[in-house]
């Protein structure tokens, strides 16, 4: 039989300009797995990376397949970012959350607003900025995974995406990656104490206290 989980999960969206490094922060907290952060793994009709895995890191699908998942409600939330498509698919998410736990997401402003309005106070943001633009540039170029169009693309689109930073409950500029790790996990830790989250367990607790 399902048990009522005591707490309320965390629904942790990062977002950023492309190549701020999200990418990189949230593969960090997954990698500490005391923290037990399940990452929402998103659909697109971007084209796969060398460095990606289908499934891992998205699940690369068509247009049409994706049409069919927009138009089925299957997804939480969906935008166009760069000339692709991206969703989150909504099944694995009312999992993780139903069993208590935390879901991490990768997404773009168009979707985070999407989510907040679905998901309300569960829902805990940040924005990730770049030191500057030139090392956005810098940092987009190192990585050699996108076309030169790609890039310039991207550089474009990251003057519109920077100025909804005022949408987001917390915002970082990562310049030293280690620091920019430090204050994600600071973050998490607080959300994690909020009393709305913490529901039957703390109640108990406190029962149990004054019984004493
Ligand atoms: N603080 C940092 N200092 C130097 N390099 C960094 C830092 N953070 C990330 N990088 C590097 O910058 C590049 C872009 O990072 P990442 O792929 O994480 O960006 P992103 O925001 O996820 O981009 P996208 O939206 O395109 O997926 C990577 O090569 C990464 O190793
Ligand atoms: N609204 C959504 N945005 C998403 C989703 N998955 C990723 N993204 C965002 O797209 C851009 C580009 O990502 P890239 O991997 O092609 O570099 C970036 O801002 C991601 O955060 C999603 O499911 N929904």
């Amino acid at each position: 039989m399902p048990t009522t989980p005591d707490r309320r999960g965390i629904v942790l969206i990062l977002s950023s300009p492309s190549g701020a490094g999200k990418t990189t922060l949230t593969r960090m907290l997954l990698q500490n797995r005391e923290l037990d952060l399940t990452l929402s793994i998103s659909v697109t009709t971007r084209p796969r990376r060398s460095s990606e895995v289908d499934g891992i890191h998205y699940s690369f699908i068509s247009k049409s397949r994706f049409e069919a998942m927009r138009d089925n409600g299957e997804l939480l939330e969906w935008a166009e970012v760069h000339g692709n498509y991206y969703g989150t698919p909504r099944g694995p998410v009312d999992e993780i959350l139903g069993e208590g736990r935390d879901a991490l997401f990768d997404i773009d402003y168009q979707g985070t607003q999407q989510v907040r309005e679905k998901m309300g106070a569960d829902t805990v943001t940040v924005f990730i900025l770049p030191p500057s633009m030139k090392e956005l540039r810098a940092r987009l170029e190192r990585r050699a995974e996108d076309s030169r169009e790609a890039i310039e693309r991207r550089l474009e689109n990251a003057r519109n995406e920077i100025q909804r930073w005022k949408q987001y409950d917390y915002v970082l500029v990562n310049d030293d990656l280690q620091r920019s790790f430090d204050d994600l996990l600071a973050i998490l830790r607080a959300e994690r104490q909020r009393r709305p989250r913490r529901l039957a367990g703390i109640e108990a607790f406190v029962a149990r206290l004054l019984s004493e």
